[in-house]
């Protein structure tokens, strides 16, 4: 049973979720893990596909991967989802042909129906787990979430979101077990996890709350920017789409998350001294890719070496990821969704407990990227007009870092040295970190983090 392996090449290499592109690839095994649905056509046949990587070239540096491509088998073809053809699925008893089981809603409608039936064992080879209090809309139809994303997520109507992970590593994924620890302690402040899919100790997928009225934090950030922008004679405070209050419920929200967070998981503490080398191994690999961070090293170094006298740091489960993109505001108040970690670091790596201020650090970053991502969206030449733009994004930025780090110090009476001395090592490291993920995926950006290593080591 099985697809070639060039059909599978060709179908990883377009896809936005695969993240070795650019390198040379391929396919070196497949395996079934299992299958979705209890007969009735489509077949839905969950596929784990290795690649190894090319030792040469750019990003070479050999290694394999585990990617998770469901499929939908039909025995003649399906019009309907032409669009979605993957090739021909070759068995003992006939050929089938496959489709993208994402794109085909009589497949996630079997997905749905698993879940719906988790207390039925009668499929061993996937496990869908369900966890209590909701139920499930079954008559809703799914359909592909169509933003940018690094996994593949479906909307059931306006209930329920399947999140099908793509990149698999055996072991704890983050997105599931933070998801299930908050969910159960009632946090307002996430989607809830209503279920997820595991196969022995590979977990696929996870099933959420769809939130219905929600605004992406990072589009309101944008828009509040460019209000600004258009109104030259006034203040940040005094145009309509001011986001500072907005900023600070961000700040109340990330300080309740973090203490439920701190409650549920284990906690312990580093040595700062740890801390500070990681940050300077991190900032001599990024100067490999982004020479231009070399004119910084010896100041940001320093920073750094101002952490590594602190002690033993605090460290507890976080976000790990934080920045705008990754919150919704919703009637009901902010929610920050995708606890998966940083893309490019190892599950293990992800799953260890960090500092929260790398999460403040990380929407603290966030807040400085709004300005100049609108005003890199808006050419111009005239030098009166750029000073005044360069003038207004700092304005924002300043104002909405200040409300998000006072509402988010409130309860625990404010920044001290220490903490200050750590936010900010966490923020050149944020900012180092994001200087090589421009350059790898959007060198026009690069600016901005690289505007924002000089500003902090000045
Ligand atoms: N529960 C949800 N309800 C509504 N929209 C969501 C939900 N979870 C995520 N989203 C939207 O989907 C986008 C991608 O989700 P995310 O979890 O970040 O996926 P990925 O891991 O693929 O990056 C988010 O930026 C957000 O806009
Ligand atoms: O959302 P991901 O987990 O894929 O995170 C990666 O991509 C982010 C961009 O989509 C990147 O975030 C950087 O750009 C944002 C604006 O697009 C900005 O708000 C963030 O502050 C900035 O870090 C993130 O770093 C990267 O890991």
């Amino acid at each position: 049973m099985a697809l070639d392996h060039e059909v599978l090449h060709d179908l990883l290499a377009h896809a936005r979720w695969f993240g070795g592109k650019g390198r040379t690839f391929t396919v070196s095994g497949t395996r079934v893990l299992g299958s979705v649905g209890s007969g009735a056509e489509p077949e839905v046949t969950v596929l784990l596909v290795e690649v190894s990587y090319d030792g040469q070239g750019d990003g070479g540096t050999g290694g394999t991967d585990l990617y998770q491509v469901p499929l939908s088998l039909y025995a003649e073809p399906q019009e309907r989802i032409e669009h979605a053809l993957v090739g021909i699925w070759r068995t003992d008893d006939g050929d089938r042909i496959a489709y993208d089981a994402v794109k085909d809603r009589a497949a996630m409608a079997h997905y749905l129906r698993a879940f719906a039936d988790s207390d039925d064992a009668s499929d061993r080879s996937l496990t869908f787990v369900r966890l209590p209090g909701h139920d499930l809309d079954l008559e809703a139809t799914g359909s592909l979430f169509s933003g940018e994303q690094s996994n593949s997520s479906v909307l059931f109507g306006e209930d329920s979101v399947l999140k099908l992970f793509r990149r698999i590593t055996p072991g704890e994924n983050p997105d599931i077990t933070t998801h299930r620890v908050l969910t159960e302690a009632g946090s307002t402040h996430i989607a809830q996890l209503y279920g997820w899919i595991e196969a022995a100790d590979l977990q696929l997928g996870m099933l959420q709350q769809f939130l219905r009225t929600a605004s992406d934090g990072w589009d309101l950030a944008l828009a509040s920017v460019r209000d600004l922008f258009a109104e030259a004679d006034l203040h940040a405070e005094e145009v309509g789409g001011d986001f500072a209050s907005e900023a600070a419920r961000l700040g109340t929200a990330l300080a309740e998350v973090h203490a439920q967070l701190r409650e549920s998981f284990p906690t312990s503490t580093v040595p700062a001294a740890d801390l500070a080398t990681a940050m300077g191994n991190r900032l001599a690999a990024s100067t490999e890719v982004v020479p231009e961070l070399a004119e910084y090293a010896d100041a940001a170094r320093a920073v750094f070496a101002s952490v590594a006298d602190l002690g033993a740091v605090p460290v507890q489960r976080i976000h790990a990821d934080l920045h705008l993109g990754q919150t919704l505001r919703t009637v009901l108040g902010w929610k920050l969704v995708d606890f998966e970690g940083e893309p490019a670091k190892t599950l293990a790596e992800r799953v260890l407990p960090d500092s929260p201020w790398r999460d403040v650090a990380g929407m603290l970053r966030s807040f400085d990227y709004a300005p100049h991502a609108v005003a890199e969206s808006m050419p111009e030449e005239d030098p009166d007009v750029l000073h005044q733009r360069a003038v207004r994004a700092d304005e924002w930025a300043r104002r909405n870092r200040k409300a998000f780090l006072a509402a988010y110090c409130a309860d625990s009476g404010g920044l001290g040295d220490t903490d200050r001395t750590l936010l900010t090592a966490y923020v050149v490291d944020k900012a180092v970190y994001e200087c090589v993920y421009e350059a790898r995926n959007r060198p026009t950006w690069l600016p901005i983090p690289l505007a924002g290593v000089a500003r902090l080591t000045s």
